[in-house]
């Protein structure tokens, strides 16, 4: 049985919770109960605060755990980066309040900065050869420059509407964040054939996140133009229509480029275009 350590409230457990059903991985209770085995596959899930799952991971207590990389870099832990997983995205940044002007680092010497994240910040400071007294509280760091109690802050920034309800302005991104699935490194031959397993199922929902099914009626004398511009997985599937002239093709299209091709398959003839969302697909 593998253990998975997740956040048990606050922005990284919706995700989590969805991501872990899409995966078909079946939990009864949740929230209240802080372990909770799945009743369809060898997994158990251990709900934490965020801040104590790079260790509890690193120390075996868990064997694996979802966690925003900025609170895995700041703890540096020694666990391994095991999967990016792309939601909660965010950045760490240095913020001043809006009126000051902005001369680059070197600004911060001498000053204070209040963060909760320590860590991440001494250690860009120190790159940059800057000196800067580092004031940590644990949270609402955005009314410290408003209260008297810092010069500066350096902490989460997603929109940026917390900023600008503060009055502040983003003036460098340190790092880019995302939630990661981290891992201990000394797992049992055991738990890792578990692990694979898991990614399996990760990696085909992931693979199938921003992928659309296409099915469309093609007039088979431009089929090979439509064939064409399309990128699919390997080649479109192309079916016969009671309507003489007429075939069906289905295909897979990305989500980046996907209004561009149907553009183009609509100027080609194509008809009645039928567009599905794919929950799994496997490679
Ligand atoms: N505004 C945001 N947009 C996107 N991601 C965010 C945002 N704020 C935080 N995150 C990500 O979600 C993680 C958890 O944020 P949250 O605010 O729930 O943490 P917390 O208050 O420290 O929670 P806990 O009670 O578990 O200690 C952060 O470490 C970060 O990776
Ligand atoms: O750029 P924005 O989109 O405004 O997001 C940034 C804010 O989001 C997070 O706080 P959260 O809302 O999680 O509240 P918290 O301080 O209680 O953790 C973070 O600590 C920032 O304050
Ligand atoms: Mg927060």
């Amino acid at each position: 049985m593998l253990r998975i350590a997740v956040q048990a409230k606050g922005r990284l457990f919706d995700e989590t919770m969805s991501f872990l059903e899409e995966s078909d991985i079946k939990l009864s209770a949740t929230k209240r109960t802080l372990l909770v085995q799945s009743s369809n596959f060898p997994l158990e899930v251990l709900f934490l605060r965020d801040d104590d799952i790079p260790q509890t991971v690193a120390t075996g207590v868990a064997d694996l755990g979802i966690v925003g990389e900025n609170e895995f870099m700041e703890k540096a832990e020694d666990a391994e980066i095991v999967k990016r997983l792309g939601f909660s995205k965010c950045r760490l940044s240095l913020a001043l309040p809006k009126d000051i002007e902005y001369t680059g680092p070197q600004w911060f010497e001498g000053k204070k900065i209040a963060t909760s994240y320590p860590g991440i910040l001494s250690r860009y400071l120190k790159e940059q050869g800057v000196r800067a007294e580092i004031h940590v509280i644990t949270g609402s760091v955005e009314v410290s420059p408003g209260i008297g109690l810092a010069d500066a802050i350096f902490d989460i920034v997603s929109s940026g509407s917390t900023l600008v309800s503060n009055r502040l302005k983003e003036v460098e991104v340190v790092m880019k964040s995302e939630a990661l699935l981290i891992g201990n490194k000394n797992m049992s031959e055991e738990k890792k054939e578990i692990l694979d397993e898991l990614l399996f199922r990760m990696n085909a929902v992931k693979t199938a996140e921003d992928k659309k099914y296409v099915l469309m009626n093609a007039p088979k004398d431009r089929l090979d133009e439509i064939i064409a511009v399309l990128p699919g997985m390997k080649s479109p599937t192309v079916m016969p229509l009671a309507q003489e002239g007429w075939c069906s093709v289905h295909t897979v299209l990305d989500e980046k480029c996907f209004w561009e091709i149907i553009g183009k398959l609509k100027a080609l003839g194509a008809e009645g275009i039928l567009v599905l969302p794919i929950e799994k697909m496997i490679l």
